[in-house]
């Protein structure tokens, strides 16, 4: 849908006119953009043909003017990263809700993780063995005692009982003998076989926290370890901050939801890769809405969305049907970042809505898209779900990646060892390189070499585990 026409003949995907002008040096010296369609020396008396070229290069050069004009809007990319994670006001964050332990994986806690209830909440057998009272020999007593039976009778002075892991122990025990430290003799008495300390193997009441206690902060994910301390601790239901709603529109008439592409139509890729990322970055996805390059289809759409976020993909750019920014203006909404210093993905841009609502607008390229989702989406769907930023990390690059002379380049890497190795195939229609990759290195306008320590972007299924960051 954008013409790359005009770019022919550069490296058009890493350079645009700025970078042109400063890196195509003509014969006689002096720099012009690859585009210049002015003849090197033009007659004072112009044939119609030769006028038909000048308003061409005229064309040609508001588009670059308005292209490098832009290109100065776009804000550099950490400063985009702060302003998408502040973008959203203290005062519209969402209310935390009372949600059931089955649903809450994932979600922020809004209040601390109180005790209610001692933890074990009887003096517990850590063993399968007997309960003993006083030193041994000791007469065993008919019966047992086993987890979740009721209040067992009480041991006399030289009295032992059967008793299982987890069941409670009788009032006045002094131990518990495990089944593989005692010996009964031919009258039926129990002998210890080794020496026993008072109160061994006994988990009394309360040892790992009493009714009251704070066990966890408010802003602690609930990861599947928090689910199982809530539940022990006697909870049902967790008070936490609710996933952001996230609707995607996914806009351009040339996409296939299913087979190969053919006729210059292509497979939509961010349709089935979006929702799931954007829910491993802490949203509920409540819509993907596939809609035709067609400005009222985009305005109906944002206009009548209930999402706090709303994520569109493709028509950031300023060809015939790139309907994002006219839709934006149309409605009013405030450009918080209009492009990012950022390759790929340039064009990205994230808007406020409503007082309540963001819309980040993805390109269309799929791993541009993936760039802007880190850089915009990611950062502000932390902010809603309450999230803390990951302890940013720098590793070394195995080999030197060259930099864009202004923006910064994000490029897939494999983790190996102490070393974050480039991958191929990162160009931003490319999603080959992504696919395969652990993280996304940060490399800084410039480059950089082989060796140089590089902040790293992890993605989520490369820590946390597929299954983890999806549910
Ligand atoms: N004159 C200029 N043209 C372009 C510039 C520029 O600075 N000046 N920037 C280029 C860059 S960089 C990008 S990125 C794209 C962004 O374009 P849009 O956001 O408007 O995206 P589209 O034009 O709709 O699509 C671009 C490209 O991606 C393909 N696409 C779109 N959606 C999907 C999808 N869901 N799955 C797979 N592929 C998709 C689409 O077919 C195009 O090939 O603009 C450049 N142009
Ligand atoms: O193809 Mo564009 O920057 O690469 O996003």
């Amino acid at each position: 849908m954008t013409p790359h026409g005009a770019r022919q003949g550069l490296d058009a995907e890493d350079l645009d006119v700025e970078e042109a002008l400063a890196l195509v040096k003509h014969g006689n010296g002096s720099s012009r953009p690859a585009g210049d369609l002015r003849p090197a020396q033009r007659e004072p008396e112009a044939s119609p043909s030769a006028r038909a070229a000048d308003a061409s290069a005229r064309a040609a050069e508001a588009g670059h003017r308005a292209a490098a004009e832009h290109h100065h809007r776009a804000t550099a990319w950490p400063e985009a990263r702060t302003i998408a994670a502040r973008a959203v006001r203290p005062g519209i964050r969402p209310t935390p809700v009372s949600v059931g332990l089955g649903d809450a994986l994932g979600l922020v806690l809004a209040a601390p993780l109180t005790a209610l209830t001692d933890l074990p909440s009887f003096d517990t057998s850590a063993m399968d063995g007997w309960a003993v009272a006083g030193p041994g020999p000791w007469h065993v007593r008919e019966g047992g005692v086993l987890a979740g039976s009721s209040a067992p009778a009480p041991l006399a002075d030289g009295e032992a009982v059967r008793i299982a892991t987890g069941a409670r122990i009788p009032p006045d025990t002094t131990a518990v003998l495990r089944s593989e430290h005692g010996r009964t003799d031919d009258n039926g008495r129990l002998h210890p076989t080794r020496e026993m300390q008072h109160g061994q193997d006994i988990r009394p009441r309360g040892q790992e926290c009493r009714s009251g206690d704070q066990l966890l902060l408010a802003g602690a994910v609930v990861t599947p370890a928090v689910l199982g301390l809530a539940a022990a601790a006697g909870y049902d239901t967790v008070t936490a901050v609710p996933r952001p709603r996230v609707e995607v529109l996914v806009l351009g008439d040339e996409l296939l939801t299913e087979g190969r592409p053919h006729d210059g139509l292509i497979r939509d890729a961010l349709g089935p890769m979006l929702p799931s990322w954007l829910r491993a970055s802490g949203a509920e996805v409540i819509a993907v809405r596939r809609l035709r390059d067609d400005a009222k289809a985009l305005y109906k759409a944002i206009t009548s969305s209930r999402a706090d976020l709303i994520v569109t993909t493709g028509g950031t750019a300023s060809g015939p049907v790139d309907h994002v920014h006219p839709t934006l203006r149309r409605i009013d909404a405030e450009l918080l970042v209009d492009g990012v210093k950022v390759r790929p993905g340039h064009p990205m841009l994230l808007a406020r809505v409503k007082e309540d609502q963001h819309l980040v607008g993805l390109p269309g390229n799929p791993l541009a898209a993936v760039s802007g989702l880190l850089t915009l989406a990611e950062p502000l769907l932390r902010t809603l779900a309450a999230r803390s930023a990951p302890e940013s990390y720098r590793l070394p690059l195995r080999e030197t990646v060259h930099g864009h002379p202004h923006d910064t380049r994000l490029i897939p890497v494999v983790l190996r060892g102490d070393r974050a190795v480039p991958l191929h195939y990162n160009g931003p229609a490319m999603l080959r390189g992504i696919a395969a990759a652990d993280a996304l290195a940060v490399v800084p306008p410039g480059g950089a070499r082989a060796g140089q320590e590089t902040e790293m972007l992890d993605l989520p299924w490369a820590t946390a585990g597929i299954s983890a960051c999806f549910t």
